[in-house]
């Protein structure tokens, strides 16, 4: 069997970021080496906190949290926190006793960084939130982009509406200058977008599924599953959940559930389009200059297998 893939989670805890975090934990093709922690569904304090938390839930308290901005790479503080989509505190408002463990001293971006060397070319990062230490570990480092792996992103929405607003999908929209020195920044890059995880549903009937099976995760995720479902009804008129996070973490699992298209991304970083995501599948050749035309090309995700992510979720969830 191959050596499994060292990813480090950068997550913000969060409903379905715990789910990400639990098929990590439970899928042998990945060895989790270490969570990072950043603002987004809640403040980057609680999200560290959650991370902590959700490690001692699982057991596995070996892997360290280190924790990251708690500003925008502009220094912005005026934060969008999504707390109406996972409770205020983030974890579906159960107010669970506060975690023994703490984060490590080094901050995320350090983390980042010093991983990436130790392992070079071997260190996949799944982000599953803005991508503020992402871009703050590429300007501590600038052979960080060359040493890292793959850059999973859960994040845009390409050729679509958004979820914050018709522009904007949330994670871009929480930094979007970070996500433009990220998108630019010629790292080996798969974006997974809304366009292609609102294709990815948790159903009521599959939830009633993770409910009746004994798995420590299953149950423990059937208890905070309520605002999320409650928001995506309110919102979406949908009886079910979008994945974002599980699908984007198991596209750095197993990529062959995806299919991907390539390109250049720019991300709009100022007026009524800001955090919009726009490719430019380098087809044409434009007359003039553009801000696109000399910039790397990441891949960008465009078809799942919707079906296939779903089942591997539940499987590994009820069996653990
Ligand atoms: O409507 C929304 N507003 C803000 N954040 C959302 C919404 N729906 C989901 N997420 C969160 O943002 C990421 C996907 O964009 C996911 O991490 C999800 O938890």
């Amino acid at each position: 069997m191959e050596e499994p893939k060292k990813i480090i989670i950068d997550t913000d805890p969060g409903i379905d970021d715990a789910m990400a975090i639990f098929l990590a934990l439970q899928s042998p093709e990945v060895e989790v080496i270490g969570l990072t922690t950043i603002y987004g569904n809640v403040y980057t304090t609680l999200a560290t906190r959650n991370a902590l938390h959700l490690l001692e839930v699982a057991g596995r308290t070996d892997i360290p949290v280190a924790e990251g901005s708690h500003v925008t790479i502009t220094k912005g503080t005026k934060l969008r926190i999504a707390d109406f989509v996972h409770g205020t505190d983030g974890l579906g408002n159960q107010n669970f006793p506060p975690p023994k463990g703490k984060a490590i001293e080094q901050s995320a971006a350090a983390f980042l960084v010093q991983q990436a060397n130790l392992y070079p070319g071997k260190v996949t990062v799944v982000a599953l939130g803005p991508l503020t230490n992402i871009a703050l570990a590429i300007q501590l480092d600038p052979a960080f982009t060359e040493n890292i792996g793959q850059i999973v992103i859960l994040g845009g929405a390409f050729a679509v509406n958004g979820n914050v607003n018709p522009a904007a999908e949330a994670n871009i929209f929480g930094d979007p200058d970070a996500a433009d020195i990220v998108f630019t920044s010629g790292a080996d890059i798969l974006a997974v977008g809304i366009n292609v995880t609102h294709q990815v549903v948790l159903t009521d009937a599959d939830r009633d599924k993770l409910a009746q099976s004994d798995g420590k995760f299953a149950q423990y995720l059937c208890r905070i599953l309520d605002v999320y479902f409650s928001y995506h009804h309110d919102a979406y008129s949908t009886r079910g959940v979008y994945l974002h996070d599980p699908t984007a973490l198991i596209a750095a699992v197993n990529p062959s559930l995806i299919t991907y298209t390539e390109g250049a991304v720019r991300v709009q970083t100022i007026g009524i389009t800001r955090g919009l995501t726009l490719f430019y599948n380098k087809q044409k050749r434009f007359g003039e200059v553009t801000d696109w035309g000399d910039k790397p090309s990441v891949k960008v995700a465009v078809t799942v297998d919707a079906p296939s992510v779903v089942k591997l979720l539940m499987d590994r969830l009820m069996a653990s």
